[in-house]
């Protein structure tokens, strides 16, 4: 069984006054296996923000489904929706949604706050976690404090305490330079390799050549994809670049 399966999703938005009708998501179907690091390709407007939400449980899809681990998203009940989020998804952000008020170490416990869990069970998962990240000498420190790269670590290290099932990152490289860029991809790449599932919508193939499997979504439906099965970055950035140049050349057929 996949770990994650998105089966002929479809989704429509009504517009205001419910003049018209946008199918945002046509037929989006695609499965990920537990361990797989997805990045997910398109031009804006094709739908990555829309599917995202409806993995992350923010929106439901007007037809299909959406199974993660085999349970069914759309059967959750609204009152535990919050809870489920908390407790089997990680969430990575371009602009990171750090608490400028809290620590470092304090906005990582956060989801664990929440959760109600204790302190010695957050100590003893803040420790690896920080190591793993090259986050051990800022955990004292504010947000306000640190570089993007840096910001973006301890996002990462929040959405990772909780040991969710995926992590979902929505351009989690987009307000950073090149040398942070690579860093936080660095760490991506590293925390997968320990086994964390991960799926990234992004915009730049760099970002995308450093994940398992590129899926291109073009007018709300999958059109095509790549596997990097042992490529090097360059390699597969360079298929990834081809693959995008053909995209806007077949723009609007
Ligand atoms: N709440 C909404 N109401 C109506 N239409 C919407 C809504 N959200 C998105 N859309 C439309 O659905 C389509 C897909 O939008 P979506 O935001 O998923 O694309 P995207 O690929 O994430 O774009 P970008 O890369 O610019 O973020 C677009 O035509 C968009 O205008």
């Amino acid at each position: 069984m996949s770990f994650v399966k998105v089966n002929h999703v479809k989704k429509q938005y009504q517009t205001k006054f419910s003049a018209t009708t946008v199918q945002a998501l046509k037929d989006v179907h695609f499965e990920v296996e537990k361990g797989e690091f997805i990045s997910i390709m398109g031009e804006s407007g094709s739908g990555k923000s829309t599917l995202l939400n409806i993995l992350a449980t923010l929106d439901v899809a007007t037809e299909g489904e959406v199974l993660l681990d085999g349970k069914d998203l759309a059967n959750i009940p609204e009152g535990k929706l919050a809870a489920f989020r908390r407790d089997h998804l990680g969430f990575v952000f371009q602009d990171f949604n750090l608490l400028d008020t809290f620590t470092v170490r304090d906005n990582i416990y956060l989801p664990l706050v929440l959760a109600k869990q204790k302190l010695s069970i957050m100590e003893e998962r803040i420790k690896p976690l920080a190591k793993q990240l090259a986050i051990e000498e800022l955990l004292e420190k504010h947000p306000f404090e640190l570089s993007g790269g840096q910001k973006q670590r301890v996002a990462i290290a929040r959405a990772l305490i909780t040991q969710p099932e995926i992590v979902l990152a929505d351009e989690p490289t987009g307000a950073l330079d090149s040398k942070n860029s690579e860093e936080v991809l660095e760490m991506f790449e590293r925390i997968n390799a320990e086994g964390q599932t991960l799926l990234m919508v992004t915009h730049s193939a760099l970002a995308a050549s450093r994940s398992s499997r590129v899926l291109f979504i073009k007018d709300g439906r999958v059109f095509h994809q790549l596997y990097r099965a042992g490529k090097s970055h360059e390699e597969f950035f360079n298929m990834i670049s081809n693959t995008m140049t053909n995209l806007l050349s077949t723009r609007g057929e």
